[in-house]
């Protein structure tokens, strides 16, 4: 893997940075650009940074946690009715091993090669419940990718509270992604709105996740294998037990472990290629030798589904060519997640 990733995908550092958002609202043009400043180091360096003081209430991520386990340690059957594969639009439950590993654009790995995970995994899609700027009325725009809507929601019988939970939590981390896209905008000298045609509907989804203690890295299934994320940038909550990494220049694996009161922020493959990879979309993998149970929440933060991403041409000079044509970014997502299960396609 290391061999063969390219440089835009490994961290350039032996540590992950600590940002602190509380600038992020500033009505000063001077204190966010100070912030700005700082993401796009971490960005173009690293790919990965915690953040503090970002506005996500602690009971809301501690609320999402707990469901998470309780969701977990509901008997197989009962979660299998939730299942996947009974939706066309990867919204479910995928239980233990069925999901592969892909790898990386640059290192795949073999459709035939691929080994199922060491994680189960409950995934849900955008909702306008969970957008504070449309109204409850408000529609999903047509969908030739199918990927809007249709998550399959525990019952109230079977998890008194769950997808509430889980909205309340969806509310203020996609909040928070709206600020984010304008800081990223700012920290690429862009003005602040330069993102928002193509955050209308975004495509977001979030996952959340239960990797089992794993008793000696190698000799069982990884957690979760190495990897890019897909859409824009990621924000993961990731309680209380490592697992995390990420790959770094000189090949080798730096543990993320959870700081209390951050989130980590990962930039995933659309706001690399917009900025024809000047940010790091950083190969990463869960292996949780940890010998507890570790429980995460994945925020994955995309561009609508009908939005192109293009490479600014800022970021493109005669030596230095767009990276790739523009791209929709719901074919994008599609065909990763086409791949992603053991058995579904979607
Ligand atoms: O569980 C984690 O810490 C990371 C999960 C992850 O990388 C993903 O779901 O893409
Ligand atoms: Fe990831």
């Amino acid at each position: 893997m290391s061999q063969q990733a390219d440089s835009s995908q490994l961290a350039n550092c032996d540590h992950i940075p600590v940002i602190d958002l509380s600038s992020i609202d500033s009505v000063s043009l001077e204190e966010r650009q100070k912030l700005a400043r700082t993401i796009f180091d971490a960005c173009t360096q690293v790919g990965f940074f915690y953040i503090k003081n970002h506005g996500i209430p602690e009971e809301l991520v501690n609320g999402i946690h707990n469901a998470a386990a309780r969701f977990f340690g509901l008997p197989e059957e009962e979660k299998m009715k939730y299942y996947i594969g009974n939706s066309q639009k990867f919204r479910g439950y995928s239980p233990i091993g069925g999901e592969k590993s892909t790898g990386t654009e640059d290192d795949p790995v073999p459709e035939d090669e691929a080994v199922g995970v060491l994680s189960e995994a409950f995934d849900i899609g955008y909702e306008v419940i969970m957008d504070s700027s449309k109204s409850k009325d408000a529609g999903l725009p047509l969908d030739p990718y199918g990927l809007y809507g249709d998550n399959q929601w525990p019952d109230e019988e079977t998890i008194a509270g769950f997808s509430q939970t889980y909205v309340q939590y969806c509310i203020s981390a996609l909040d928070l992604c709206r600020k984010m896209m304008k800081i990223f905008a700012l920290a690429l000298g862009l003005p602040e709105t330069y993102f928002n045609s193509s955050i209308q509907t975004p495509g977001v989804t979030s996952r959340m996740m239960h990797y089992p203690a794993q008793p000696v890295l190698g000799e069982v299934q990884e957690g979760l294998g190495a990897h890019t994320d897909w859409e824009c940038f990621t924000i993961l909550s990731q309680g209380k037990v490592p697992g995390l990494e990420i790959l770094n220049h000189k090949g080798d694996w730096i543990m993320a472990p959870p700081i209390p009161g951050t989130l980590v922020v990962n930039i995933a493959d659309c706001l690399s290629t917009w900025t024809n990879k000047t940010f790091k979309s950083t190969i990463h993998r869960v292996n949780n030798l940890s010998g507890e149970e570790r429980y995460s929440i994945p925020f994955f933060f995309g561009v609508d589904y009908d939005a192109t991403v293009s490479v600014l041409d800022k970021y493109t000079s005669s030596e230095n060519p767009p990276c790739r044509p523009p791209f929709k970014a719901g074919d994008w997502v599609r065909e990763k997640l086409s791949r992603a299960y053991v058995g579904y396609e979607g």
